[in-house]
């Protein structure tokens, strides 16, 4: 590996820009995440969060800038070379996107069923294994996911995400509607995967605690850029106007909210 490939960051986001009509929802985003660093990105409702995540994803296509992944452009691909980037990805949805008519099993195994033409046994071993790394019981592979409480089905989701090893896991809101305590659990299975893997792991979300759980680094999104960066011990340290009315929730501040 040369000391560039060292030095260059898993993901690389600059200039994005998105917008909906007269909505401009991201307006020159500018983001380096680095390999094996788990990021958290803040920000209020509508700050453009899951826009962002989108664009990544090439789901949406940005209106200009720039995402590199492993420095190779990703904006504009198309097909199979955009399925081969996303074959990289693991994904937690925010209500883990479960399908009800599959067992839990094939849920995790999805994607090497699908795509990979795993053998049923191969596929159901594998499901098996990555239950039992979020401390779920085999008993639940044969369950269907309406069966399921919230936090277990928030579990099979992280395993169905992490079922083919990705280098890159996306977590979309992951605590949301959980209590705290299984909040708690979710966050530790995350920063847990993520570390196993050595994977780039790029979370969304409004919660201070699991922000704090999960991050190396947190950013804030506010009016379609990032207005802050850095560790989340450097919050209260750096005294960043933004970040310090989110985390404290403020309604008084410069964070603009609509009444
Ligand atoms: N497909 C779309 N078409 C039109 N507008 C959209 C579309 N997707 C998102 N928006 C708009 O973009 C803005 C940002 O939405 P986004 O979902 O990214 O916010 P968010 O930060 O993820 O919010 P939340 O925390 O509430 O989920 C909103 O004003 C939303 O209405």
């Amino acid at each position: 590996m040369t000391a560039a490939s060292q030095d260059q960051p898993k993901i690389r986001i600059r200039g994005l820009k998105k917008s909906f009509g007269d909505n401009h929802v991201l307006n020159g985003v500018d983001l380096d995440i680095a390999k094996g660093e788990s990021l958290v990105i803040i920000g209020g409702s509508g700050s453009g969060k899951s826009v962002l995540l989108k664009c990544i994803l090439g789901l949406l296509p940005p209106d200009a800038g720039s995402i590199l992944i492993d420095g190779k452009e990703t904006v504009g691909l198309r097909g199979a070379a955009l399925d081969e980037m996303r074959s990289h990805i693991g994904m937690l949805f925010q209500n883990a996107a479960l399908f009800d008519s599959l067992p839990v099993w094939q849920n995790v195994a999805f994607v090497p069923l699908e795509h990979e033409r795993m053998s049923r046994k191969e596929a159901r071993d594998l499901a098996l294994e990555r239950l039992a790394d979020v401390g779920l019981d085999a008993e639940v592979a044969d369950l269907s996911p309406a069966e399921l409480s919230g936090g277990m089905r928030k579990r099979v989701g992280l395993a169905r995400a992490i079922a083919v090893r990705p280098e890159i896991l996306f977590f979309d809101e992951p605590t949301t509607g959980l209590d705290p305590i299984m909040g708690d659990l979710i966050d530790r299975l995350i920063r847990q995967c993520v570390t196993d893997l050595g994977a780039t792991g790029l979370t969304i979300t409004h919660d201070m605690d699991s922000a704090r759980r999960i991050s190396d680094r947190i950013a804030m999104l506010y009016k379609g850029e990032i207005v802050w960066q850095g560790p989340m011990d450097a919050i209260e340290r750096e005294g960043n106007a933004f970040v310090e009315q989110f985390v404290a929730g403020e309604i008084d501040g410069p964070i603009q909210v609509a009444q």
